[in-house]
């Protein structure tokens, strides 16, 4: 009975999705099959006579219109044979098969191509994004076909700016920009990053309802550092070592002055660059441009809910949060980025600027970091441990993994060093005697192969009552009694598609602390207390549309609290600034594109 009634919801659901409010009207300046060349007009099968008629298609596709449901249904069916024809074959075939399919789909006719994205999001995002992406880039020279966003390199310098308007957009909201040097866990890719800008504006288009015209994924080719790429005959970036210093920055200036001469009020976000340039490029840009660096700052929000979401689940109050012990493996971009903005929360709570960091510990390939390290990295020196009192006894500089874990007993151990594996059965034995109720294990390493476990071996190494969260999705693990382990994924994609929709919908010239910390916030708040206590810490990615509205309206109201929002298109400061909370994330919602055929309207 209650099967028939939930399937009936989905049918009405389902016929309600395809029946949805009436589009406005598109205008187009192409004709005939030029416009069944371009993956913004595109519908296929799917332009009705009269449309065929006014824009010179007819003759040009079958007699046989196709509405969009029957366009989606028959996608859905291919792509689900070739899940059935593929069953046999290792993973990575599967994987890049079903990127292919989709990649076609995305290529062809963009409106379908994120209907079924957004549909079924749950499945798609690991092949557009995390993990499969990864493999992508990996085999970029073997699977390019057709271009997709610019290409700026060493070899453009003094050309940028005219180069910017060869972009066919009049308009851009978001720019994802890369120079390929840090792609996931995987190193240095060079130009085979660009899949990586893709990916993110796939999830900007599907979370944040930002409208695929108006978006531009950017890969900076300043050289690679792969040997092997640079003796791969197929590889299709410049074959020079990467330019470093001010060589380097020029390149990215010129990008920068270009982006923001054209569309001045653009968002870029800066993705993947190898942590000193992560970092500089950080500092020198964030007050002159609009930008941010997702790596930095949208990991470290979503970090944060998550340690957040760790004391709620051992039944303590928040502010709780200063006395956990937290160790974080990997002290590049995305560690030190989240150290920082759990030191500001901790800040927050006690008052206390000027605070000594009693409760982290931060390791990178060296090992525990303590202040006798040499050449410690200015951005690390905040958070390397000291031998006071107060400091945990027989801890030496460059302490290995097992031993901080034994004699920190912490509440939660944080990866994000891009090793796989580093949380061994050793390790994770050790987080048995953590001081935690619920000790919380954090593999937020990216691909899969990268994640500093698997979500099974938290399980049985730690225990049942564990909190888990990944970067790249896992199963949730049974345990053979009835009960199941929570997976929940830790990845930035839950901020980083509000945070840059909230910007521009407020109209901000620059992305403050205050916004981002909004945006940390709302998520952090956004699970119930029960799903806490089922160690469900963060929201399912089939609700990162509304997830990402409520993060989008919390980032505007920010901005609006520090005046710093000027309006988007016709509403002003003024009538943001009267919005209620529900009016603001009512105003986001509404500015959120959805793919619906809309009328094509042609002029010269
Ligand atoms: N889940 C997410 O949302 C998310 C967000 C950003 C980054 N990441 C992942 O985090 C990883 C690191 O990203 P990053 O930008 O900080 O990279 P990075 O290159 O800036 O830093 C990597 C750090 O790991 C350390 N490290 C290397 N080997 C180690 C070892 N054996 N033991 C301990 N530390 C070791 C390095 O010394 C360095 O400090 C990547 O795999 C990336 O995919 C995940
Ligand atoms: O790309 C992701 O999945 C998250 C993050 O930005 C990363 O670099 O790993
Ligand atoms: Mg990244």
């Amino acid at each position: 009975m209650w099967n028939l009634a939930r399937a009936a919801a989905s049918n009405l659901r389902q016929a309600r999705r395809f029946s949805a409010a009436i589009p406005g009207p598109c205008i187009v300046h192409k004709r005939g099959a030029d416009i069944l060349h371009d993956p913004w007009f595109n519908k296929d099968t799917g332009f009705p006579l009269t449309e065929r008629d006014r824009l010179g298609l007819r003759g040009l596709l079958p007699p046989r219109v196709m509405s969009f449901e029957q366009q989606y249904d028959r996608f859905m069916e291919s792509f689900r044979s070739l899940e059935k024809n593929t069953h046999d074959q290792p993973d990575n075939v599967v994987s890049l098969a079903k990127w292919r399919i989709l990649n076609r789909l995305h290529d062809r006719n963009e409106t379908l191509y994120y209907r079924v994205l957004i549909d079924n999001i749950k499945d798609f995002a690991p092949i557009i994004y995390t993990p499969t992406v990864g493999l992508v880039c990996q085999n970029y020279g073997g699977l390019f076909r057709r271009p997709r966003g610019m290409y700026f390199s060493a070899k453009d310098k003094g050309e940028m700016m005219s180069m910017i308007y060869n972009w066919p957009a009049e308009e851009v909201d978001m720019i994802v920009l890369t120079d390929g040097s840090r792609i996931l866990g995987l190193g240095d890719l060079g130009v085979q990053g660009i899949g990586i800008p893709i990916g993110k504006l796939d999830m900007y288009v599907a979370a944040a309802g930002i409208n695929p015209q108006k978006i531009l994924p950017v890969m900076l080719d300043v050289g690679t550092n792969n040997k092997r790429l640079l003796e791969d005959p197929l590889y299709l970036g410049l074959r020079q070592p990467r330019l470093e210093g001010e060589e380097y920055l020029s390149i990215i200036d010129e990008f920068m002055e270009a982006v923001f001469r054209r569309w001045p009020k653009a968002i870029v976000q800066f993705e993947d660059f190898q942590m000193k340039w992560a970092f500089e490029t950080l500092q020198r840009y964030r007050k002159r441009f609009c930008m941010f660096n997702d790596d930095i700052q949208g990991t470290a929000g979503v970090a944060l809910a998550g340690l957040l979401g760790a004391v709620r689940a051992q039944g303590r109050s928040l502010q709780d949060f200063v006395k956990q012990k937290i160790v974080v493996v990997g002290a590049g971009s995305a560690g030190i980025g989240v150290l920082n903005m759990a030191k500001q929360a901790v800040s927050r709570m006690t008052g206390d600027n000027g605070m000594e960091n009693h409760n982290f510990w931060l390791l990178d390939k060296d090992g525990l970091i303590t202040k006798e390290r040499k050449d410690i990295d200015a951005a690390a020196a905040p958070f390397a441990r000291g031998f006071g009192p107060g400091e945990i006894e027989g801890l030496r500089e460059g302490a290995s993994l097992t031993e901080v874990v034994k004699k920190v007993k912490p509440h939660v151990l944080l990866g994000l060093s891009g090793v796989g594996g580093i949380f061994n059965e050793e390790v994770l034995k050790a987080m048995q005697e953590s001081e935690s109720t619920r000790p919380a294990i954090f593999a937020m390493s990216n691909p899969t192969m990268n994640a500093e476990c698997t979500a099974a071996d938290a399980f049985k190494h730690v225990g049942e009552n564990v909190v888990f969260a990944s970067g790249s999705p896992f199963a949730n693990v049974h345990f053979g009694n009835g009960k199941i382990g929570h997976v929940n994924q830790a990845n930035n994609m839950y901020l980083f598609p509000g945070i840059g929709l909230g910007t521009l919908l407020s109209g901000a010239h620059f992305i403050s602390d205050g916004m981002l910390q909004a945006a940390a916030e709302c998520l952090a708040s956004y699970m119930t207390d029960e799903e806490i206590q089922n160690g469900i810490l963060f929201p399912s990615i089939s609700s990162i549309r509304h997830i990402t509205t409520q993060v989008g309206a919390a980032v505007v109201q920010a901005a609006v609290a520090e005046d710093l929002a000027e309006g988007h298109g016709e509403i002003g400061p003024r009538e943001l600034m009267h919005m209620s909370k529900e009016e603001t994330v009512e105003y986001v919602a509404r500015n959120m594109w959805y793919p619906i055929y809309s009328p094509l309207v042609h002029e010269k």
